[in-house]
């Protein structure tokens, strides 16, 4: 009797409950749960014909796709089998509203999860639009652990745009060299530069031209074209129909331009927000920035037609990638007749400034931002030699990953985990040319953040400025996590404090979370620092990261729930793992 009352009491509960959640998914549909159950490891594969080992989840790179609708709970069984590494993976454009402990990112939010150890993700992805995963440890992403959240829209709800068929593309760049040879020349003195990458991959696929190697290998079979691993990726097309192309960067350092040879392409979403379309006939893609772009198959369907990426923004001699836009029923081997469409020019930033001002919140769909900010904070960009070593530096400090993650350490008082002051809300604006190599000798290793009031609205200024070589300035597209921030504007040169906030496009800006900064230029941006937690802000490109471009933010820490101990168990926080 008494467990029939229980039974009943919990079948109440779980109808209660399972309501809720349908009110919550706004659409009266119940929100799922999504369980995926995956297996990181190592295994070889020839992406781009040569041999090397990568990091596959349940045998693919990438990795499977997660699809959902909006308010599902995705949970994610990670078990660890790197035998000798640790890992973390990062849930890239998911804000974890409430789950801040579920990042992902080894140092802010978690410790790494340890080989053999199985370690569970769980979050809700609340927001309908295309997004990313991908490791946040060390530089283990550029050996292949990324792949894409997909979230659809509550049932009986549409998009403000229509499209026959919707597929999805990753974009990336591809090493030789392992992780850890990169990581070890980065931190070396004299330091070793990664270099160009060798080659271009699509959706995973790309062809390194094996006889311009110059090391004779034992293994005939390292090196090998006709491997069913590598070759182009096809993308197959039916005459007249539209497709939506899910397009999105996962490159460890290239900025790429996208091109579908004799197609326009509409964008029409960007990080996981509706663009007001605008037409482009090459996508200029930073790492981390996700789009869709509406392409129609209407022309001459009797051939086929190029997909390429090409390196822009940086001196590569990277052989594109080139995938296959296969027109059906023509067999996806047959080459385009025509050779691959030209590259832009790699030094001319103008239509990739042009492309990122057109970039604007989609009519109807605008969130327009609060129309002053209460504080702003100016990140200056540059190189320096530390204790010699090559870094970047935001503000002359090159950041430093804690081993006691942040989140715990705010959360559990441990003020001995990092450095209580924090770094500059700016640099030297009258006196710092930022066209001019700089030694910025007064440059400082540091692991300080950034605190910021909670719910108050701040801007970030992204100062871009010369390198340590001569004329040289790059792109870098940053990364917030937690938030999506408006893009109030992009500049050339030096920011100008009393002028350019003038100049910001407050009533239709776009919302991303990643946004590039151009050579010599500056990128404005502002949020509101409501999501409880800590939250890296972080230059994309891999080694940049790992030489200390980047910062922490904390918000509302005093409304962060009870942390979970699967995220402790390193540094200071050993004491506190339960398992
Ligand atoms: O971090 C970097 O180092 C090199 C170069 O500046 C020094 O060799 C480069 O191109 C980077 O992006």
């Amino acid at each position: 009797m008494v467990l029939l009352s229980e039974c009943r009491s919990r079948v109440i509960l779980l109808l209660s409950l399972s309501v809720i959640m349908g009110l919550l998914n706004g659409s009266g549909v119940e929100a799922r749960i999504r369980r995926y159950k995956w297996e990181v490891k190592y295994e070889y594969r020839s992406p781009d014909c040569l041999k090397k080992l990568v990091i596959t989840i349940n045998g693919q790179t990438p990795g499977p796709t997660i699809r959902a609708q909006q308010n599902d709970t995705i949970i994610v069984e990670l078990t660890n089998n790197l035998l000798t590494e640790n890992v973390a993976i990062h849930w890239h454009g998911i804000r974890q509203i409430g789950t801040p402990w579920f990042d992902g990112t080894e140092g802010v939010t978690q410790c790494p999860i340890l080989p053999g150890t199985t370690f569970k993700y769980q979050f809700v992805v609340d927001r309908p639009g295309t997004y990313l995963y991908h490791a946040h440890y060390g530089m283990q992403r550029e050996a292949g652990l990324y792949g894409s959240i997909i979230v659809a829209l509550p049932d009986g709800q549409s998009e403000p745009f229509t499209y026959d068929y919707d597929r999805n593309i990753i974009l990336n760049d591809w090493y030789h060299k392992s992780t850890y040879e990169q990581a070890a020349g980065l931190s070396a003195i004299p330091f070793q530069w990664v270099g160009e990458p060798q080659s271009l991959l699509i959706h995973g696929r790309g062809r390194f031209n094996c006889s311009s190697l110059t090391i004779p290998t034992l293994d005939t079979g390292v090196c090998n074209t006709t491997n069913p691993d590598c070759g182009p990726f096809r993308l197959i097309v039916v005459p007249g129909k539209t497709y939506r192309l899910r397009i999105s960067s996962l490159t460890a350092l290239s900025a790429l331009s996208f091109q579908i040879e004799g197609h326009n392409m509409t964008v029409v979403e960007a990080d996981g927000h509706y663009v007001e379309p605008f037409v482009v006939q090459n996508l200029f893609i930073y790492s981390g920035e996700t789009y869709s772009v509406l392409v129609k198959a209407d022309q001459d369907p009797t051939r086929n037609y190029w997909i390429t990426s090409n390196i822009v923004s940086r001196p590569a001699n990277t052989t594109p990638g080139l995938a296959i836009f296969n027109y059906y029923p023509n067999h996806p081997r047959r080459s385009p007749p025509t050779s691959p469409p030209a590259a832009p020019v790699w030094n001319n930033s103008r239509p990739r400034i042009a492309q990122s001002q057109a970039i604007k919140a989609r009519r109807g769909y605008i969130h327009p931002p609060p129309s002053l900010s209460d504080r702003v904070i100016v990140f200056l960009n540059t190189q320096n030699t530390i204790n010699g070593n090559v870094r970047w530096s935001v503000n002359n400090v090159s950041f430093t990953l804690p081993h006691t993650p942040y989140l715990i350490a705010l959360k559990e008082n441990l003020t001995h985990a990092f450095d209580q002051n924090p770094p500059p809300d700016g640099y030297d604006f009258v006196n710092y040319d930022i066209f001019k190599e700089q030694e910025n000798k007064n440059a400082t290793l540091g692991n300080g953040i950034y605190r910021l009031n909670f719910n108050s609205t701040v801007d970030i200024i992204l100062q871009n400025a010369n390198t340590m070589n001569k004329n040289n300035s790059e792109t870098h597209p940053w990364h917030l996590h937690g938030h999506d921030f408006w893009v109030l504007g992009y500049g050339e040169g030096k920011f100008d404090m009393f002028n350019d906030p003038r100049k910001y496009n407050l009533d239709n800006p776009i919302m991303k979370n990643t946004v590039p900064v151009h050579p010599y230029g500056w990128t404005a941006l502002r949020f509101k620092a409501d999501n409880p937690g800590a939250w890296a802000f972080h230059c994309h490109i891999e080694s940049h990261f790992y030489m200390g471009m980047g910062v922490v933010f904390a918000e509302g820490i005093e409304k962060v729930g009870n942390l979970p101990s699967s995220i402790m168990g390193c540094g200071e926080t050993q004491g506190h793992y339960r398992p």
